[in-house]
């Protein structure tokens, strides 16, 4: 039982209790926003250092920019996916985030949350939090040395387990959330065409292997191919070598060049460096625009053989081409081919692994070797003509048939011509709700024999000119003789004469 006087002072107590909080609140305010800088600094180590002494705590703060600069540390975002995981089953309070440009929310711990995480039977706390920014006022409600808020993660431990930390756990910790981070993310496709440096958009195109239209054997064989690189990582750095490997794809229009580029990016998961030589200013942009580049990426030089040559001018391809190096002329750019022989096998490759640049080319014949030499392109990949093979895949992408009395016949007409598979997939695409497998497979049969017709025509013209230059020849052979003739009786002639 409480007698009257203490039930009288209880009130008194909490007044008291209540002011003197205030006033420490107010005294460390005034101190915060009046005290010079060196003073603050000052009374915060003395205070760290107090507690460091009866603490048996070490903690690690990971901070999402580092320094006062605002650039990102790479290593906050791979905690963050790391925690992500941990804290959506054991933290009370959570963020949901959405991922830009997709309908994906990510959760993560939200402000000022803790969490404990287990690894090989020893605890840790993860706690994240903020620095408030720090405004300084000056008279006149003007704000000086403005600071931003920084997030950070900050790591708890015990001391005796700080090897424990230090070597295995922070090791599990960036796997781990490398691991996730590489799952959650959004791929990119990164081009430099109208800028200095590389803008994105999200990339999500639905080409794979398994709807890629050709020869099953060689399609297997660069799956396999692709996939024992990323996986090679320790095989590279034990023989000494980069950590990238080059594919030539060559080939006409239309035959898959840039869908199987497509498909090697979803395979690998990989973003994609779309390189406009064209927009490159010279071989110093060149190299920056290649350090700017991350790894589990392919960089891609498209139509290469209309980009460079040797001395560094450039080539004409074709009529639709023209517009192309107009624009190139007009941007001035100056790379050379020993500026981008440098940056394929020369030191900036050294910066970082996993990757796979591919140049393509309608035009393999036209390159120069230095560029395509084994060890460059360690690959070559021709794309070619539609085979029968690669026709049922289409067939099977298309109207989702595997079998269709039609098919011989495409069989045989495949074989005596040559159809892209473009085309081919151009003319299996229903033009209409009406249109079913058998009317495409039959569009397909009517294009397939009006390109054959059309070689035969080509052949025949050509055979034609051949015939017809041959006989030119044959004229002018008989009126050289002709000449001949009339210019020995001519001589024979004045022979008399002088006799
Ligand atoms: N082998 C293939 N498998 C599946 N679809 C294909 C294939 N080849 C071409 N296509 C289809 O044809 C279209 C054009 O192909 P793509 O752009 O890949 O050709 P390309 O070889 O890059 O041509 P270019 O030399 O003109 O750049 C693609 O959108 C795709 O739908
Ligand atoms: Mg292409």
């Amino acid at each position: 039982m409480m007698n009257r006087s203490m039930k009288s002072s209880i009130p008194e107590l909490l007044g008291t209790l209540g002011s003197s909080i205030f006033s420490f609140f107010l005294a460390w305010e005034m101190i915060r926003r009046y005290c010079p800088r060196q003073v603050l600094d000052f009374l915060g180590k003395f205070f760290n250092k107090v507690s460091n002494f009866f603490n048996p705590n070490i903690q690690i703060s990971i901070y999402e920019f580092l320094g006062n600069n605002l650039k990102p540390h790479d290593a906050y975002p791979i905690v963050e996916a790391y925690l992500s995981v941990n804290s959506s089953k054991t933290a009370k309070k959570l963020k949901a985030e959405k991922v830009k440009d997709s309908n994906k929310l990510v959760l993560s711990m939200d402000e000022y949350e803790k969490i404990t995480d287990e690894f090989q039977g020893i605890q840790v706390k993860w706690v994240s939090t903020k620095v408030r920014s720090s405004q300084r006022p000056m008279p006149m409600g003007i704000f000086s040395s403005f600071e931003p808020e920084k997030r950070y993660y900050k790591l708890v431990f015990h001391k005796k387990n700080r090897d424990f930390v230090f070597g295995s756990y922070l090791e599990h910790v960036m796997k781990k959330g490398t691991e996730i981070s590489q799952k959650n993310r959004q791929r990119k496709l990164f081009t430099n065409s109208h800028h200095k440096s590389w803008s994105y958009i999200v990339f999500e195109h639905p080409a794979n292997f398994d709807t890629f239209a050709m020869d099953p054997e060689k399609k297997e064989a660069i799956v396999e191919d692709l996939l024992t690189f990323s996986k090679s990582k320790d095989f590279y750095a034990r023989i000494g070598k980069a950590w990238k490997r080059g594919y030539l794809l060559y080939g006409p229009p239309g035959t898959g060049k840039s869908t199987m580029i497509a498909a090697m990016a979803n395979l690998l998961d990989y973003d994609i460096y779309d390189l406009e030589l064209t927009s490159v200013r010279d071989n110093t942009d060149l190299r920056r625009l290649l350090s700017e580049t991350s790894g589990k990426s392919i960089i891609v030089i498209e139509d290469i053989d209309c980009s460079l040559d040797l001395t560094g001018q450039r080539k004409k391809k074709e009529e639709k081409k023209e517009i192309e190096k107009g624009k190139r002329e007009e941007s001035g750019s100056k790379v050379t081919l020993s500026g981008l022989l440098n940056f394929i096998d020369g030191l900036w490759s050294a910066c970082g692994g996993e990757r796979i640049i591919v140049f393509t080319t309608n035009y393999v014949e036209k390159l120069d070797p230095a560029l395509t030499r084994r060890g460059r392109m360690d690959k070559h990949i021709e794309l070619s003509y539609c085979c029968f093979e690669a026709f049922k895949v289409l067939a099977k992408n298309y109207l989702l048939i595997e079998e269709h009395p039609l098919f011989e016949s495409i069989r045989l007409l495949m074989e005596v011509t040559k159809i892209t598979p473009a085309d081919v997939a151009e003319n299996l695409m229903p033009k209409s709700p009406k249109e079913d497998a058998e009317k495409c497979l039959q569009n397909l049969i009517q294009a397939l024999e009006e390109t054959k017709k059309k070689e035969e025509m080509k052949e025949l013209e050509k055979k034609l000119d051949e015939v017809k230059t041959e006989e030119k020849m044959k004229d002018t052979e008989e009126t050289a003789k002709e000449k001949e003739e009339t210019i020995e009786e001519e001589k024979q002639e004045e022979l008399k004469k002088d006799v």
